[in-house]
């Protein structure tokens, strides 16, 4: 009896630290850095860098997401979507979960310093740092362009990505990076309009609460123009090729329609159907440009 019981306490343990990482969040970033290290070689990426380079660089992203668990424990249990979270409910106390986030940034780092290069290894400590104290510490509680400016940190890992194999910075990956940061927004003040309510409960200044919902509209349909015009830079730099410029151009009028949809007020629950539609977009257009990377180097 007693050991089912600690064996339900350990797993229980097990996956609170699981969630501390974000690991559906961090998934979707580690696709993007996946494609940014193979769009930037022609040769294969060494498997080392594969491996270790991409194990950092979410090691240090679940770090990130540790720390904003710890910050953020007051407002999220005070959240429908987030009281459930283990700090939130006291599952796990802040010094544990600062020493787990402290573990996996130290690991991160030694395995991108050991594996890729210290250029790859800085820019991510930047990014981690600026996710977990620039975004979560300062500018959440401070403006509503929170996002907008915090949403860097979440744009980087392509650039993480091709920094890992090719050992420099260039335009092609920081192509990659604006693309993600034009998406933060529509993708972040979608589900904002959505949470709406909890948001002004806990006194956080998101876009809808601020400025109101109408106006958060407009702003996401702005930013999902952006988007669709800068997605379709990566071909008009001969980066990539029509393959991709076709997915560029559907998924992204298909955005369009949603952030549309929602503007016009006309669908019930269009808002939480737009954010689940920003995570499939990303997703997509990724995938789309490494098919095309393949398709192209093998004409
Ligand atoms: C500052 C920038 C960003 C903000 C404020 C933001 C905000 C959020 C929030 C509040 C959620 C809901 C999380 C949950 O309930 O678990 C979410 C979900 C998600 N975000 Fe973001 N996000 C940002 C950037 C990114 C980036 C850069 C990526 C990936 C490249 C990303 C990928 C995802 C994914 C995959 C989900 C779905 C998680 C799930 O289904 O549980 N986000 N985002
Ligand atoms: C090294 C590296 C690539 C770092 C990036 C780290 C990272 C996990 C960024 C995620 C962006 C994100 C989910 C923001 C939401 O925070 P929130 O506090 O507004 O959302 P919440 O209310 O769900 O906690």
């Amino acid at each position: 009896m007693a050991t089912h019981l600690s064996e339900r306490q350990l797993d229980t343990g097990w996956r609170d630290y699981l969630e501390l990482t974000k690991p559906k969040v961090v998934v979707l970033m580690l696709i993007t850095s996946l494609v940014g290290m193979f769009l930037a070689t022609r040769a294969g990426v060494p498997w080392t860098v594969l491996l270790f380079g991409n194990l950092g660089i979410g090691l240090c992203a679940g770090a990130a997401a540790a720390v904003n668990h710890v910050v953020d424990r007051r407002i999220d249990a005070l959240m429908a979507r987030t009281h459930k979270r283990p700090l939130a409910e006291g599952r796990v106390a802040p010094v544990p979960a600062l020493l787990f986030a402290l573990l996996l940034a130290v690991l991160g780092m030694v395995l991108l310093l050991t594996f890729t290069n210290p250029l790859t290894a800085w820019l991510t400590l930047a990014s981690l740092l600026g996710y977990a104290v620039v975004y979560t510490g300062f500018l959440k509680r401070a403006t509503p362009q929170n996002i907008v400016i915090g949403g860097l940190a979440g744009a980087a890992p392509p650039l993480l990505g091709w920094v890992a194999v090719s050992g420099h910075l260039s335009a092609e990956p920081l192509l990659l990076v604006l693309i993600i940061f034009a998406w933060t927004p529509p993708h972040f003040w979608a589900l904002a309009i959505h949470r709406k309510a909890e948001y002004a409960k806990a006194d956080i200044p998101m876009l809808p609460v601020t400025h109101g919902e109408h106006y958060t509209k407009v702003h996401i349909l702005l930013y999902t123009c952006v988007l669709l015009a800068v997605s379709l830079l990566p071909f008009a730099i001969h980066m990539s090729g029509p393959l991709y410029l076709a997915c560029a151009v559907l998924l992204g009028l298909r955005f369009l329609q949603w952030a549309w949809v929602l503007y016009r007020g006309v669908r019930p629950h269009a808002a939480i159907k737009t954010f689940k539609y920003s995570v499939w977009y990303l997703f997509l257009l990724f995938i789309a440009l490494l098919v095309d990377h393949y398709l192209l180097l093998n004409l």
